[in-house]
């Protein structure tokens, strides 16, 4: 070659080199001939494999697992490899067939990226006393392995629920909207408890009670069903969480479900475990079995449906089958603590929960869309909770680690905060979006009216962490009364507070389908019917001792309607029950000035600050008198016949409160 490398042949013109472009030089260094883009440094990898495995770094506890001490003084800490296999052999048990031998082989990963199962890292157990003498000792799920997806973190449950689950998609602020399936809400006529000698005597069972009663052998044959389901996986979700913020009475639960959407709802509905806390979980006090996509066998005694929700307190087991209503899980749960904590004499409440500043604690009882999650999330108070609490002697406790809102209507505007909680992390139920933005349309009923929203807690900017406060000032009793006619808001003794806790009054209007005009009464004993698992009469009696303990007001608040029923009149706004709450966190109306009203004798302000004084009394806000009256009796009778199951309890030990209470109904 003639004088000039090799890129010489080709130059604009031929003048000096510096009209022509720069030359490439190849042979900066090896002088091999081989071109390097060096601009960068190169990645520490030689397969994309390698590559791909650069990308991830594994994830370990912060601060060393304390290492227990034995008697003699040496720490008889056991590895981490030991810690996982104990861990896993957990599991192996949880899913255990009890009419085989053994629980399943249980390797951790997702089968999807896992290799051979060639570490020690996998468990089978072996039943020291099967329950059943087993007729076939081996099956095809033996012969398996079950692949555990283990407490994943939000991100992992994303990918698994878009790539395996139809239905699941990012919205355009980052939640998961996902599907729940044919059930969009609970299905409380499914819900069963295994009735045996000693459940028999402690719960109540009989008309009003929501324990429909099963055998331990259906349960068993349930639990089956179940546990083979799940184990005919390639995968199972494994949640171990933790229910009540108050240490010294907190639940381990774990949570085994077959769809990334049921473990991301545990993940944000329990309280969240550190890793430290997870290292140390050992065996759970209560385990859920979701097998929610298989249907019940119809065959099987006392099934009425594909649907059933059964509970074993005995065993400590929850099994779902044939809902995937993950509500389903949470007050499953929420059940199984109305049993356990008023054993240690603390008292469950179906309520939501916040602080003021100053230390001021408020519950907000009430039925399903009463308001409990929109009024305790109150941008100038501290969150403790939206809906299931403990209320012991040191105070209250949130049971729960996230909220569970209604978003149907949902507006930036009226409710900020659960407005900007929807985003990563947060899944979307049944939800319609705009299938290009993914912007979701919170007022779109297509899926179902019951769209809902569950996020951590911590998405609440106030939120109060650790989710504990002292002791309650004040009791407020929400009702959506859709006939119009109870005050926006009432002042109540004790005796009045317990009967309208028993008698835990809603009525809600169908929504807007065709043929339902006439508002619907729905009395649920202790605004938690579905949920209490003793007599009501139990959880009002305590309700009244604490009360009286700590000198707690009582308060019913109508977020209903107002100016006539549904259909005539409107719902209170939003924004005067904000009013009407701010002033009975303030203290300024426990002082302002009553009247009483007719029939149901409730004791009402004449004026509220912000709130027009004309809409505290509603007979001003009927333009038919003769019709407000009408309404307003028939109410009472509703009340009244309600009441009649309840009047041969006492309440307490003296028989004077249980008077009290009878005489504190409508007088008419
Ligand atoms: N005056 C009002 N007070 C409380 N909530 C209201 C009022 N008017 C309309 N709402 C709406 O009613 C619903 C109450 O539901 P939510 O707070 O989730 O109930 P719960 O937590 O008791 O089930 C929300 O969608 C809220 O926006
Ligand atoms: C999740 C529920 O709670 P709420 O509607 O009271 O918020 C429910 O009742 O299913
Ligand atoms: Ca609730
Ligand atoms: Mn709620």
């Amino acid at each position: 070659m003639a004088g000039n490398g090799s890129n010489s042949e080709f130059s604009f013109g031929n003048g000096p080199a510096s009209y022509g472009l720069t030359k490439i030089s190849t042979n900066k260094k090896g002088g091999n001939g081989i071109c390097h883009d060096d601009s960068a440094t190169p990645v520490k990898a030689q397969t994309i494999d390698e590559l791909h495995s650069l990308q991830r770094k594994r994830s370990a506890p912060t601060t060393p697992i304390k290492a227990p001490t034995s008697p003699g003084g040496f720490a008889n800490a056991i590895s981490e490899e030991e810690r996982h296999i104990q861990q896993l052999q957990s599991i192996s048990a949880s899913l255990a067939s009890l009419t085989r031998e053994t629980g399943p082989k249980v390797v951790r990963g997702d089968p999807a990226t896992a290799r051979k199962p060639d570490t020690p890292k996998v468990a089978h157990v072996v039943h020291t006393q099967p329950h059943f003498t087993p007729t076939i000792a081996v099956s095809d799920s033996a012969l398996k392995f079950t692949h555990v997806l283990y407490n994943l973190s939000p991100a992992e449950l994303y990918e698994q629920a878009i790539k395996y689950e139809k239905g699941s998609f990012i919205t355009s602020s980052g939640a998961l909207a996902t599907l729940s399936g044919a059930k969009t809400g609970r299905s409380p006529r499914d819900k069963r408890v295994v009735k045996d000698d000693a459940t028999e005597a402690e719960l109540w069972w009989g008309k009003g009670s929501p324990n429909i009663e099963m055998d331990e052998h259906t349960f068993l044959t349930n639990r089956e069903r179940a546990v083979d389901y799940l184990n005919s996986l390639d995968k199972v979700f494994v949640n171990d969480q933790f229910l009540n913020w108050d240490p010294e009475n907190r639940i381990k639960v774990r949570i085994v479900s077959a769809r990334a959407y049921h473990s991301l709802f545990m993940h944000n509905m329990c309280i969240r475990p550190t890793p430290e806390e997870l290292e140390d979980f050992g065996t759970p006090d209560f385990t859920i079995y979701n097998a929610g996509q298989f249907p019940c066998n119809r065959y099987t005694h006392y099934m009425t449906s594909s649907t059933s929700i059964d509970i074993n307190l005995a065993r400590r087991e929850m099994v779902i089958l044939g809902t995937q209503y993950a509500g389903e899980m949470k007050k499953g749960l929420f059940g199984v603590m109305h049993y356990l904590m008023p054993m240690r004499g603390i008292l469950s409440l179906h309520s939501g929960c916040n602080m003021g500043k100053d230390g001021d604690v408020a519950l907000f009882f009430g039925l399903s869309g009463t308001g409990k999650t929109t009024l305790s999330t109150d941008h100038n108070r501290y969150l403790i909770g939206d809906d299931e609490h403990c209320w012991s002697d040191k105070g209250v406790s949130n049971i729960e680690g996230g909220c569970y809102a209604k978003c149907i209507d949902l507006s930036r505007e009226k409710e900020p905060d659960i407005w900007n909680a929807i985003k990563f992390g947060t899944v979307l139920e049944n939800v319609v979006f705009d299938e290009h933005t993914r912007d979701v349309d919170y007022t779109d009923k297509s899926v179902t009216e019951n769209t809902r929203a569950a996020y951590p807690i911590e998405y609440i900017p106030n939120a109060k962490i650790p989710c504990v406060g002292p002791q309650p000032k004040n009791v407020i009793l929400l009702a959506c009364d859709a006939f119009g006619v109870l005050p926006p808001v009432s002042k109540l003794n004790l005796a009045q507070t317990m009967y309208h806790f028993i008698s835990g009054y809603t009525a809600l209007v169908a929504g807007t389908e065709d043929g339902v005009k006439e508002p619907r009464a729905t009395f649920s004993a202790c605004f938690g019917a579905a949920f209490i698992m003793l007599h009501p009469t139990k959880y009002a009696a305590m309700l009244a001792e604490k009360m009286q303990k700590n000198g707690a007001s009582g308060w019913l608040v109508n977020t209903g309607w107002s100016g006539g029923s549904y259909g005539s009149g409107s719902r209170i706004k939003l924004a005067y029950t904000r009013k009407i709450i701010d002033a009975i966190h303030s203290g300024s109306l426990l002082n302002a000035e009553y009247k009483k009203t007719e029939v149901f004798g409730l004791e009402i302000p004449t004026a509220v600050e912000g709130v027009p004084s004309e809409i505290l009394d509603p007979v001003n806000t009927w333009a038919d008198k003769n019709a407000y009256k009408e309404t307003l009796l028939k109410l009472a009778d509703l009340f009244k016949n309600n009441f009649e199951t309840f009047t041969n309890y006492k309440i307490g030990k003296d028989s004077r409160l249980t008077e009290e209470i009878l005489a504190a109904g409508p007088n008419f």
